[in-house]
């Protein structure tokens, strides 16, 4: 991509001027001296998050004790964060529930997506996947054996030519975590549709992060990550998306009390609960659940068109940045040009991509970087600016040109990356 004419802070500054969420960023606490650019690996943190935080401990854990499950609902939270997470990825009320981790629920809806295909056991999905989403498949595999669960892999550009008739779930996460390539969620799940099997869509990558349609595209499942772009702080709950039309003729296997029909009966035979509550296991994380609920609020009144609009202005202006300085030319692209083909982050190869994250971490730029050598940075619209994009760039290219990050400190490899 060419740029004729050069981009300026003061060009970046009309742009902030003219953002309609601009005044979003008041919303969280960013620390001093910090540009997050890794919000889609974990969010920021909104400060009636820890506002939530503190009153759920002190007064509805502290004061009111068990009688808060009744008093404060906790016992519902699952489902009003669930139709909260439903309206940002288009989905009705009561298809959606706040539960678990990612990997778990995976292996639920996995289960209830191949408990309606008796004929069928290929789980397709692409090479590239997110690994506990493969790792989940696998794992089923060795319960069922494979002639009930067997996991094929192809590569992205083979995927449209693997959708056959023996396919019975198409697996995919709608934004690679490395490259941030976006799929065409509407065009596949119909492909997979018409060949007879079911799809689950993982949108860790995708919700918040841009608009997202599954009932418009008439999705069978999905789960996504509460912790990326919604904010919902470290280990926050996940959800599941279930079809209305499937919910009463499903099953999963992790049939625990909550998921019964009247858990309060305690019953020794499981009857599960009617609609999406069946997926449901053990007792919810009011903690944790509590603070994701506030940090939803903050996208009440978010229009996602806009939102898109900005994170996709962002990273360009990143792209554009980048491109003016000919020290950064090492930097190789692998995300997609197109806006259709690309999520909300930017991934760059270089064989030094490790130690550029650790030096552009000390200089307060917070990127992430994923093996061998991709230099990922996301691009959070609630709360970065577009001078925060200047500003990245040039401490990018200081690191670069000076040298910097070939001091021997920040080759030093972290547990976690
Ligand atoms: C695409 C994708 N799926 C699933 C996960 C894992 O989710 P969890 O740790 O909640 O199980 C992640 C990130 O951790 C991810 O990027
Ligand atoms: N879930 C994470 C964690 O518990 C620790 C560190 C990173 C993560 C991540 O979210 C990884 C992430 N899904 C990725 O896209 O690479």
């Amino acid at each position: 991509m060419t740029h004729d004419v050069k981009l300026t802070y003061a060009a970046l500054k009309q742009c902030d001027l003219d953002d309609p969420l601009l005044a979003k960023r008041a919303a969280f606490h960013l620390p001093d001296n910090t540009l997050y650019l890794d919000g889609n690996s974990l969010g920021a943190m909104p400060k009636i998050a820890a506002e939530r935080a503190a009153e759920v401990v002190s007064q509805q854990w502290g004061e009111h004790l068990i009688t808060s499950w009744n008093r404060h609902n906790w016992i519902d939270l699952p489902f009003s964060v669930g139709d909260k997470i439903g309206r940002l990825i288009g989905a009705a009320p009561g298809q959606v529930v706040c539960c678990d981790s990612t990997s778990v629920n995976l292996f639920k809806v996995l289960c209830a997506a191949l408990s309606l295909q008796p004929k069928r056991h290929t789980v397709l999905s692409v090479n590239g996947n997110f690994p506990t989403d493969l790792y989940m498949v696998e794992g089923l595999s060795q319960v069922t054996g494979t002639q009930r669960c067997q996991l094929k892999l192809v590569d992205d550009a083979k995927l449209e030519a693997a959708i056959n008739q023996e396919v019975a779930v198409l697996l995919l996460t709608q934004v690679d975590f490395r490259s941030g390539r976006l799929f065409d969620m509407a065009k596949l799940t119909r492909l997979a549709q018409d060949k007879g099997a079911l799809v689950i869509w993982d949108l860790a990558h995708s919700a918040g992060a841009l608009p997202v349609a599954v009932d418009e595209c008439n999705v069978d499942f999905a789960i996504g990550c509460g912790y990326k772009y919604f904010n919902g702080g470290p280990g926050a709950p996940a959800f599941i998306y279930a079809a209305r039309r499937h919910h009463s003729t499903i099953s999963q296997p992790l049939t625990g009390w909550m998921g019964h029909k009247t858990p309060f009966s305690f019953d020794t035979r499981y009857e599960k609960a009617p609609g999406i509550a069946q997926f449901l296991t053990g007792t919810p994380a009011v903690l944790s659940m509590s603070v994701l609920d506030a940090a939803l609020e903050v996208f009440a009144d978010v229009d996602m068109q806009q939102l898109r609009q900005k994170s996709l202005a962002l990273s360009d202006c990143f792209q554009q940045l980048l491109s003016q300085h000919e020290c950064l030319r090492g930097l190789e692209r692998i995300t997609p040009y197109n806006a259709d083909e690309r999520g909300s982050q930017l991934a760059y190869r270089h064989p030094d991509a490790y130690a550029l994250c650790q030096a552009l971490i000390k200089q307060g730029v917070i990127a992430d970087f994923r093996a061998p050598d991709i230099l990922r940075l996301g691009f959070t619209p609630l709360y970065l600016r577009y001078v925060d994009i200047w500003t990245a760039v040039e401490i990018l290219a200081d690191v670069m040109r000076s040298g910097e990050y070939l001091k021997t400190e920040y080759q030093v490899k972290h547990k976690v990356t």
